[in-house]
């Protein structure tokens, strides 16, 4: 039999294609991607809350949904356990019958009181049973709609962005339950972020999802490394992604301009509509540094910034090195020899101009 999630889904939702492959071993994936690019979709394809018009969804080897085989279990029949951003709880009800609510869902016979001890104690919420939700943080009730959820006794827990709704301190003092979630309760977690920190600390396999397809997918050690929205000095190709939108279009050269916050980006692009969300992506390796603008010279595009990091990019003795620079509160990452990093005299704060020879977009 095979283990884990096997997903392979094509789905229209009025423009919007969702058009996924998906396969992750028990742990916790995380479906990371920007807004707009399927997450939640493919999670209520998951929980059978959207029929896809082709594909299968497996959860260790048993059929959810098979549109060649005519299968679609109902989402009531799935033991798939969903917590949402926003903790919906019953806001009359105490949180015991909150949390006993859930339990209700549980298949008979299986759930019992140790079940409500160990959840209480997973999550360290056995203080706040007396309590109604409007007298919890959105730390404490999330941590109750995540107990709820667990006691209906799911084969697999989906979380779409749990935490979005809490402040910094919240989103701490949650983190680690969510770990012992992970680690200790050998619930499978599917769990939506677009928060690359979150991802980091709490994923075991990584699913990139841009523009409804799943772009990368595997152990998280491995997918992070090829991740470059923060700059990963060190990685093989380090490289940086830009947020911006389309500005105005120069037919007679076929350039577009990009405003970010890094500075106007020109593109060898037209046919891009004007206003529209836009990311670039820029290789280190096409990246070059100079201490003032340069004229002269064929790149269209020369950045301000000042270095915010250097890092050696190989072992020790590399001879080349991966800066970050930091432009208008973006991070462009920058690859250079390590005699260049000395001739020019830089360090962390100086000022720079990045002069960047190529550029591809992301979202088109
Ligand atoms: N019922 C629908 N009809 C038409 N379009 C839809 C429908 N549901 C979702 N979409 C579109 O599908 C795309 C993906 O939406 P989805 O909510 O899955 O993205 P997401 O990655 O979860 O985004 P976010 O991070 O903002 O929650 C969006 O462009 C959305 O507008």
């Amino acid at each position: 039999m095979t283990t884990g999630l096997d997903i392979v889904v094509q789905h229209r939702l009025g423009a919007f294609t969702l058009d996924a492959t998906l396969r992750s071993q028990g742990g916790l994936t995380a479906l990371y991607g920007p807004s707009g690019s399927g997450k939640t979709s493919l999670v209520n394809v998951i929980a059978g809350l959207i029929r896809p018009e082709a594909g299968h969804v497996r959860h260790d080897g048993e059929a959810l949904f098979d549109r060649a085989g005519g299968v679609f279990v109902p989402p009531h029949r799935r033991r798939i356990g969903y917590v949402f951003q926003e903790a919906r709880l019953f806001p009359h009800l105490s949180v015991r019958r909150n949390l006993l609510f859930g339990r209700w869902f549980a298949p008979r016979g299986k759930a019992d009181r140790t079940d409500l001890a160990a959840v209480l104690d997973l999550l360290g919420i056995g203080h706040l049973l007396a309590r109604r939700p409007g007298d919890l943080s959105g730390g404490e009730r999330q941590r109750v709609a995540i107990g709820r959820a667990l006691l209906a006794r799911p084969r697999l827990l989906l979380m779409d962005e749990p935490l979005a709704s809490l402040d910094e301190a919240r989103k701490a003092e949650i983190l680690p339950y969510i770990e012992r979630l992970r680690d200790e309760a050998g619930i499978p977690i599917v769990y939506v972020s677009h928060a690359l920190a979150e991802v980091a600390r709490l994923a075991t396999t990584v699913a990139i999802i841009e523009a409804g397809r799943v772009t990368a997918c595997g152990p998280a050690a491995t997918i992070l490394s090829r991740l470059d929205l923060a700059l990963r000095p060190g990685s093989p190709e380090p490289s940086s992604l830009i947020e911006g939108f389309v500005g105005t279009v120069d037919p007679a050269f076929g350039l577009t301009r990009i405003e970010t916050r890094a500075g106007a980006i020109e593109v060898a692009r037209t046919g891009l509509r004007p206003g529209k969300a836009i990311r670039v992506r820029i290789l280190a390796g096409d990246v070059m540094i100079a201490l003032a603008p340069v004229a002269g010279i064929s790149a269209l595009n020369q950045l301000h910034g000042t270095v915010a990091e250097i890092a050696p990019s190989g072992g020790d003795g590399s001879g080349t090195v991966d800066l970050g620079i930091d432009c208008g509160g973006e991070r462009l990452a920058a690859r250079l020899t390590r005699k260049s990093l000395v001739t020019l005299g830089l360090g962390l704060g100086s000022p720079v101009v990045a002069i960047v020879k190529s550029v591809s977009i992301e979202t088109p």
